[in-house]
């Protein structure tokens, strides 16, 4: 009976998304696994693909291609995480392909070349033209000048070159040299006495190796030990008294060592929370806990000790972080608990890295993985707890195909395991706090800070009585000016965010804080340039861009948002004797650049933190006890409708950084909106009735969390292809789906024009639709065949509406 693999080849696109079938050869038979890379050939190529069945059935009638080559000794893809992908391409509408290689490292991405090769066909002037080097050349089309390709294209058809296929695998293992002997210790004994005279340090070698381990020991170590040099290293091997081999070392990403820290004593309520999720794992209950805590209340203590839980049971634990690059100071917290058995995971580290510290988790060397977003697809075996701290952050949504959110694949993977899900943040989403509310969740309450330290005192600052009084343009008020001055004279530190977010693509009145919004849909309308108009992308409502507030009648109206650089300037001039550390993406840039800056500020080599958003959460630092917002309001400006949910999570955690030890803290937010909820309610930090409130807000807007959404766009060059397929995508979605559903669109998208493409979207609302899933897939299926160039996207539940 003949065996049959299944492959899913590399080529993603609608048709190749189910597996393909191919021989296995003889020689492979043995060898070849669910999991494996292989190459296989399709059509007229070579491609790569994974093995996902081996079957014994021959209901294919034709002659079946074999399978190339195998590219691993063991399979890459465990039958979890295999399992995890098909749920993936079919929950996030993504290719299958697509979703394998997002879940691996980097360098397991096998690249397939193309080469052409003469043959003794050729002319001499021929192989002198297209074969300078005389060997085998790359084909690549897109890398060729015209007048090559086309002769190598002739000289193809003539049958003087052939084309072979080199796989490009980039999984590279780092070797150091190591040392072993296979002489018996006495044989050893006897060559060091017998050139002890002649050759001191040969015989230091002789006696050093009569000690020697089984194992391979790294020459490095061989040399300091024995004191030796590698020359008399190579003598030996050369008089066969040792064996030099490659030593798999790992590339160690942790450069500096951490002091080690103990479990703290922990207060009621966070005993209270480790008993529950202990009790969880111990009892292999994939129950999904929510950990809501006040900024400072010590969610991360209430972590580490529930890892320790999994770890004494002999099973691996999961941590995600937002941005891992962003949060040095809660890696080093986890490092320092459980040392060496931590893998850290995140884009800041090189390829060569990232595989390193994957295989330690694939072989169960590291028991505990810190991780941004995409080490929530990790190879842990035996998982008994997996946390996600920050659980609201819009990170850990991916915003290209597949466009999953890691709390789902984390939900997958407890359920996987029998394991529980802890979620943690002060300020949960909407999406969280309801379930729990709904009994789905449970909820772990601390609702105070350590030591009942209070949390900081928040002063709104109005910056529409600031404009009338002072000149305007001034990005800091008095009252901030005041408190500034006055933690410089008491050597204190302070902490000034800038928020970034929707730079320009709002406008509002500098005198009255008025923000021109949508009559339909309660969301700021956008501005665009061309043509001059403020644009509703929900529902497509347009007007004319106003000349005076409609308001206040005011003409200072402008697009809000400032450069930290030139804020940083403004307050140097301010302040000439202050210490000011900018941080920023310009800042950021280099490896290693944000840990240092936050060391710097740590060793309190600068009295001001100001930065964007990256400066608002997980930062742990003492001395601060002020913390000021230069603009509140740009988030709230954002056309989404978690404008102000974002808004009061950044507002909270920001303020969250002051007064978090014995010194109490103290926030100024300047604001054009200060009778906003979202800004009343951060200043009371009560995120409970900011719940309510915005619960009951979303309620009136028919928006998510009582509604699913979907988002779909449609791009191209030319403008009008991307609004006629969202049209047709629109016809589909109408006649596919009950009249339950509510449709928005098509509107351009809020920045309609990226990188010479124009966006368009549709998005839709619905509580019970089941025939989406094939209303869905069927618009996949025609937008493969609809206009050339045309990309067509779907996001289940999109985080970002621009
Ligand atoms: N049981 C405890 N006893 C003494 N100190 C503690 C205890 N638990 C935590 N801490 C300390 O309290 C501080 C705040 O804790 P932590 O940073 O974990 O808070 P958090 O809830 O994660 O805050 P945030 O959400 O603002 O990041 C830390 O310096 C931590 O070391
Ligand atoms: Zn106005
Ligand atoms: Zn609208």
């Amino acid at each position: 009976m003949a065996q049959i693999a299944q492959v899913i080849v590399d080529v993603p696109t609608m048709q190749t998304n189910e597996p393909y079938s191919y021989a296995i050869p003889d020689a492979l038979r043995d060898q070849l696994q669910p999991g494996m890379r292989v190459t296989v050939p399709f059509g007229h190529r070579v491609v790569s693909g994974f093995v996902v069945g081996i079957t014994d059935d021959t209901q294919f009638a034709g002659q079946l291609k074999p399978i190339q080559a195998v590219l691993d000794l063991a399979p890459v893809l465990n039958s979890e995480l295999q399992q995890l992908a098909d749920w993936l391409a079919t929950t996030t509408y993504a290719f299958r392909i697509t979703c394998i290689q997002t879940m691996l490292p980097n360098l397991l991405k096998a690249q397939v070349e193309r080469e052409i090769a003469p043959t003794d066909e050729l002319t001499a002037q021929e192989r002198a033209t297209y074969f300078p080097d005389g060997g085998a050349r790359e084909f690549d089309s897109t890398k060729l000048d015209a007048a090559t390709l086309s002769g190598l294209l002739k000289l193809r058809q003539a049958g003087k070159v052939t084309v072979t296929y080199q796989v490009k695998d980039r999984a590279a293992v780092k070797t150091t040299p190591g040392i072993t002997t296979t002489l018996p210790t006495s044989q050893l004994q006897e060559l060091a006495a017998s050139v002890a005279k002649r050759a001191p340090k040969q015989a230091a070698l002789l006696t050093y190796l009569q000690r020697l381990p089984a194992q391979p020991v790294p020459q490095a170590k061989v040399i300091k030990d024995a004191g030796v040099s590698a020359e008399v290293i190579r003598a030996g091997e050369t008089k066969g008294w040792l064996k030099r081999q490659p030593l798999e070392v790992y590339r160690d990403p942790f450069q500096q060592p951490v002091a080690p820290t103990q479990p703290l004593t922990l207060n009621d309520q966070q005993q209270a929370a480790v008993t529950a999720i202990s009790t969880a794992v111990t009892q292999h209950d994939a129950q999904t806990f929510l950990v809501e805590g006040v900024t400072g209340s010590g969610k991360t203590e209430v972590y580490l000790q529930s890892i320790a839980t999994a770890l004494k049971q002999g099973r691996s634990a999961l941590m995600l972080v937002p941005e891992i690059a962003l949060t040095p100071q809660m890696t080093n917290r986890v490092k320092s608990r459980f040392g060496h058995q931590v893998a850290v995971l995140h884009s800041g580290l090189s390829k060569g890295e990232q595989y390193d510290e994957w295989r330690r988790i694939d072989r169960g060397e590291a028991t505990v993985v810190v991780g941004a977003r995409s080490a929530v697809f990790a190879p842990i075996h035996h998982l008994g707890l997996i946390i996600m701290d920050e659980e609201h952050e819009s990170s850990y949504k991916q915003d290209e195909n597949p466009r999953y959110h890691a709390r789902d694949v984390a939900l997958w993977r407890g359920r996987y395991h029998d394991c529980p899900v802890v979620l943690g943040s002060a300020t949960p989403s909407l999406e969280t706090r309801a379930r729990a509310a709904k009994g789905l969740y449970t909820r772990l309450l601390l609702d105070h800070r350590i030591n009942h330290r209070p949390l900081p005192t928040v002063h709104i600052v109005d910056m529409r009585e600031e404009v009338k009084q002072h000149s305007g343009d001034d990005d800091f008020s008095a009252p901030l000016m005041t408190a500034i001055q006055e933690r410089l004279d008491r050597h204190e530190q302070v902490v000034l965010m800038l928020n970034r977010r929707g730079f320009s693509s709002f406008m509002m009145c500098r005198d009255c804080g008025f923000v021109l919004k949508c009559p339909n849909c309660d969301i700021s309308l956008t501005y665009h340039v061309n043509p001059r108009l403020m644009k509703c992308h929900y529902c497509g409502h347009e007007e004319a861009v106003p000349q005076v507030c409609p308001n206040c009648h005011s003409r200072k109206i402008r697009y809000y948002g400032t450069g930290t650089q030139k804020v940083e300037e403004a307050l140097q001039k301010r302040l000439p004797a202050a210490r000011i550390l900018r941080m920023d993406v310009d800042s950021t840039r280099r490896k290693g650049a944000h840990e240092r800056l936050l060391k710097q500020f740590g060793r309190h080599d600068a009295d001001i933190l100001l930065g964007t958003q990256m400066i608002a959460k997980g930062l742990d630092f003492p001395n601060v006890t002020l913390v000021g917002v230069l603009n509140a309001d740009t988030a709230l400006g954002l056309p989404d409708f978690r404008a102000s949910e974002r808004t009061f999570q950044l507002l909270t955690q920001v303020s969250g950084r002051a007064g978090r030890a014995e010194k109490p803290g103290e926030v100024y937010i300047q604001t054009f909106n200060p009778d906003h909820y979202a800004i009343q309610l951060a200043q009371t930090q009560d995120y409970e009735r900011f719940f309510v409130t915005e619960m009951h807000m979303r309620h009136q807007g028919n928006y998510p969390p009582y509604y699913y959404a979907i988002q779909l766009t449609a791009s191209h060059e030319d403008e009008q292809v991307a609004a006629k397929a969202m049209y047709q995508i629109l016809a589909a979605v109408k006649q596919g789906l009950s009249d339950q559903a509510i449709v928005l669109g098509p509107t351009p998208k809020a920045i309609a024009r990226v990188k010479r493409k124009y966006y368009y979207q549709v998005v839709i609302k619905y509580k019970h639709e089941p025939r989406l899933k094939a209303v869905l897939d069927q618009i996949r299926q025609g937008s493969q065949r609809a206009a050339r160039g045309l990309a067509v996207t779907i996001d289940a539940e999109p985080m970002n509406f621009m």
